[in-house]
């Protein structure tokens, strides 16, 4: 046998010498490494791993020895990775894409036209419903698959599951992105504590002022006969409130009609990962190498924005959903504000939270009420009646909250055009699950996404038709309940369901009340459509609507 030496000296001249020894490296690195466990976040620490092999190897050998081995390493790496994922990995079985099987670059592709949850619905009328849509990850389209994946119970994990390891604040996790369950727990007492009846009351008089100023709006519009784009006015009423309930912040885009920086920032950033189609590594990269471009400057206007307002609640007593973190954070034993840098973590996911999610409902309910004008008139006569019953001359939550068909018109907007699309994906426990009867391996990313499912014949009678009545007097037209889950299920369900609500409540009730509305000449309101991205958060495409004053 040839001594180690004599091999090293071999591989300066002999090229067959320097082919297999990149080739096994390259080999032994996926069986060794990359097969094992989940590496996106390592993504740096690989590539420097990469550039300083090749630098050093190129430094003792030469280029051409140092090229040939580096080309021999990788191509026998990917062939390995790319047989292993056909042909030995446990979703092997699975249908799917052959692209999708291969690698995780097919979700940029697909997410090209920013269409992602379109061409996933695509997916499962080819392959059945439960498809592989990458290496490693499985979309399911079975509403049992709902609890046992978001159950408390559930052995399912968020960790290694998407995006959420590498969306954080210097390393803090916000409540949607905490990986461990402990932690989770304790911020979600904290979050709730915002959330609940009593905070929900001392917001809604914010509410109603947006309302009205979005009213005054509507004044100006129809005075002067001109179109309003309800999808951006949706987007700026709701980006309005989450300023004021927020953070007690006047953001005044209503009055600008048009987006300010940090809006512009959020739907910069979301289209970046919409367009990336659930890839997390390059994100991973971004947040090692330092967020920098538009991320670092959202981190940077939140961060101000959060300070503002803790300085401002040191002089006036402001009640907003960040003042509930602020009081954990001031406390002497916090529940769960520990550090600043969980404060601006969260504090970004009440502007993420509360923003696109309502916007996207209110977008398509006005589509769906301006093209269906019944709706408006019934609609009209179910709201006028608790029209000032506790306020003068206001609607309020509670009141609304009774009445059935707006209800029914929130629910049916949120099943045709669900905000959250995909839903987040989950990891499967080491013992695996089983859904409808098929056994999914552990270590798996599960994800039942919303779309596909709202629009499922299985759960739904005419499931593409706007169909109010199917929440009210026909309820024969649902087929299966447990298919609507607009706000998720279990322990990591939205925590801002009764928040929404309320604005959506209030927002179409003045609206209607006010105005009678419909598409404006030229509108097909084919845009909000083909328009619409899929950025994690759905975002409607565009639409022209005309209102009329009630007289
Ligand atoms: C119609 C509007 C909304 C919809 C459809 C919606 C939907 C969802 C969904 C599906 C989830 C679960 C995501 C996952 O784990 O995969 C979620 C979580 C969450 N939502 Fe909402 N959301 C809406 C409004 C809001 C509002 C107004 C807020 C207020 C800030 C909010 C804050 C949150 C937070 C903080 C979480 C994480 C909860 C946790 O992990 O415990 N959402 N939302």
């Amino acid at each position: 046998m040839e001594s180690v030496p004599h091999l090293i000296a071999s591989l300066h001249h002999d090229a067959s010498l320097q082919l297999l020894a990149g080739a096994t490296t390259g080999f032994l690195s996926h069986t060794l490494y990359f097969v094992r466990g989940y590496h996106d976040t390592s993504i740096l620490s690989i590539l420097l791993i990469h550039f300083a092999s090749y630098t050093s190897l190129t430094i003792f050998f030469g280029l051409i020895p140092a090229t040939l081995l580096s080309t021999s390493y990788l191509v026998a790496l990917f062939t390995s990775i790319s047989l292993y994922r056909l042909f030995f990995h446990p979703l092997r079985h699975f249908p799917g894409p052959l692209p999708a099987k291969l690698t995780k670059l097919y979700g940029p592709y697909l997410a090209r036209n920013g269409q992602l949850h379109i061409e996933q619905n695509k997916l499962f009328s080819k392959y059945g419903n439960i498809i592989r849509v990458a290496p490693n990850e499985l979309f399911v389209l079975n509403s049992g698959a709902i609890p046992t994946i978001h159950a408390a119970k559930s052995g399912c994990r968020k960790r290694d599951a998407g995006v959420y390891n590498v969306v954080h604040y210097n390393g803090a996790y916000n409540l949607d992105s905490i990986l461990d369950r402990e932690e989770h727990r304790g911020r979600r007492r904290v979050w709730e504590r915002g959330m609940m009846t009593q905070a929900l009351t001392t917001y809604e008089t914010s509410t109603r002022q947006i309302c009205h100023t979005w009213l005054s709006q509507l004044d100006v519009f129809s005075a002067e006969g001109r179109a309003i784009n309800t999808s951006l006015f949706s987007l700026l009423v709701t980006f309005d409130h989450m300023g004021k309930i927020g953070f007690s912040h006047d953001f005044n885009t209503i009055e600008a009609g048009k987006e300010n920086r940090m809006l512009d920032l959020l739907e910069v950033m979301f289209g970046q990962l919409g367009q990336l189609g659930e890839l997390v590594w390059p994100v991973a990269l971004m947040k090692s190498l330092g967020a920098g471009g538009d991320a670092g400057e959202f981190d940077r206007l939140t961060k101000t924005m959060a300070d503002r307002r803790e300085a401002r609640g040191e002089g006036e007593k402001l009640d907003d959903i960040f003042g509930h973190f602020l009081q954990d954070f001031q406390s002497e034993k916090p529940v769960a504000f520990f550090d600043r840098n969980i404060l601006y973590s969260d504090a970004a996911l009440i502007l993420i939270g509360a923003t696109d999610t309502i916007a996207v409902v209110l977008s398509y309910a006005f589509y769906h009420l301006a093209q269906h004008q019944t709706y408006q008139e019934k609609l009209f006569a179910e709201v006028k009646p608790v029209f000032g019953r506790t306020i003068p001359g206001e609607f309020t939550n509670s009141d609304l909250s009774r009445l059935a068909l707006l209800e029914a018109v929130i629910n049916e907007t949120m099943r045709l055009d669900n905000p959250v699309a995909n839903n987040g994906g989950r990891m499967t426990p080491p013992e695996g699950i089983t859904v409808d009867g098929v056994w999914i391996p552990g270590g798996v990313a599960v994800r039942v996404p919303g779309y596909p499912m709202h629009r499922s014949e299985r759960a739904f009678v005419r499931p593409e038709e706007f169909v109010p009545e199917r929440w009210t007097s026909e309820p024969g037209l649902i087929l299966d309940r447990g298919a609507f889950f607009p706000f998720l299920s279990g322990p990591s369900n939205c925590v801002g369901k009764r928040l929404a609500m309320m604005v959506l409540r209030l927002v179409l009730s003045y609206t209607v009340y006010g105005y009678q509305f419909r598409l404006a000449p030229g509108e097909d309101g084919s845009a909000i459509y083909s328009e619409a991205k899929d950025n994690l958060i759905l975002k409607a495409g565009p639409l022209k609507v005309v209102f009329d004053k009630r007289s």
